[in-house]
């Protein structure tokens, strides 16, 4: 093969590698053929947000402020019986409670999602919508992880990593919460506290994460016969957002001197969602 036709393919690869919104790699490459029928097309990146960003905020915030509510309530608690050994690292605030954060959950959004053996085979773990409804449109679940902007270094942890999520301006999250992957998102946390306040939750790592959407990361791709009900939208958080409820998300920048706000992705359910049901996401988007 000349050169130049050894440089066209790699051209030609790497145009299509680009035009992929979401990759979970190396899942996406190996699958990528058997699943073209499950391919999403949008016309233009920035008609691909089905909820505006003031809505993902207000819905955000609503949930998060129930939190805080019961967190304090568990923390007053806890002073009148002595019981208060958590301090304030910002892990498990809910005494290791999951019904906690799904009680404010069910409160605030009418439903709970959690995480269960996935209904289909070899799949690993999948999400599951546990009490309530989903409505159309809700905001169903958080993909938590380190935020790299696409200049910035992510070999190691990328390595067989397949929670590593593309955004379309390229900008990775690895939503891993095991191995160097974990280490690093509590090694961030932990640098960008201010003050007395935490600025991420490190909870998404444990099998009780405070934050109850925070595991939009075990969603499983849709097949042929398994259509997507949900799909995941970048949401960059405000300068306004509440340094108080800044606890509540599960995304940390990689670099402390990052410009851009934070960026965190959402899924968005595409359809009434009811209990019992698996969540099922679009691996694969083509812009
Ligand atoms: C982002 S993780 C999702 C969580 C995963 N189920 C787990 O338990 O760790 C992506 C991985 O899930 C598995 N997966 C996702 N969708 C699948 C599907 N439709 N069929 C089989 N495996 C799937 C693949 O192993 C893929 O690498």
């Amino acid at each position: 093969m000349s050169l130049w036709m050894f440089r066209t393919v790699v051209k030609r690869f790497q145009n299509k590698w680009r035009s992929y919104r979401h990759r979970f790699v190396p899942w996406v490459v190996l699958n990528l053929s058997k699943n073209e029928k499950t391919l999403r097309h949008v016309t233009e990146p920035s008609k691909d947000k089905l909820l505006p960003d003031e809505e993902v905020s207000r819905r955000l915030l609503k949930l998060f402020r129930v939190l805080l509510r019961s967190h304090h309530g568990e923390l007053r608690a806890a002073h009148h019986t002595h019981f208060l050994t958590q301090g304030t690292s910002g892990e498990d605030k809910c005494g290791g409670d999951p019904a906690c954060g799904l009680d404010a959950m069910l409160q605030s959004l009418g439903f709970c999602i959690d995480r269960k053996p996935s209904t289909l085979p070899s799949a690993g773990t999948g999400v599951f919508v546990t009490k309530g409804l989903v409505p159309k449109g809700a905001t169903v679940a958080m993909y938590p992880g380190t935020v790299y902007q696409a200049y910035e270094p992510i070999l190691l942890q990328s390595i067989r990593n397949p929670f590593v999520f593309r955004c379309i301006d390229g900008v990775l999250i690895d939503g891993n919460d095991k191995g160097i992957s974990k280490m690093v998102f509590r090694s961030c946390s932990g640098r960008d506290r201010m003050g007395p306040f935490m600025m991420s939750d490190t909870s998404w790592l444990t099998e009780s994460p405070q934050n109850p959407l925070a595991v939009g990361q075990y969603v499983n791709n849709c097949s042929n016969n398994r259509p997507a009900n949900v799909c995941y939208q970048e949401y960059d958080v405000p300068d306004k957002f509440p340094i108080e409820l800044r606890q509540y998300l599960p995304n940390v920048n990689y670099s402390l001197d990052t410009q851009r706000p934070l960026r965190c992705v959402v899924l968005v359910a595409l359809r009434d969602i009811r209990a019992g049901e698996e969540l099922f996401s679009n691996y694969y988007t083509i812009c």
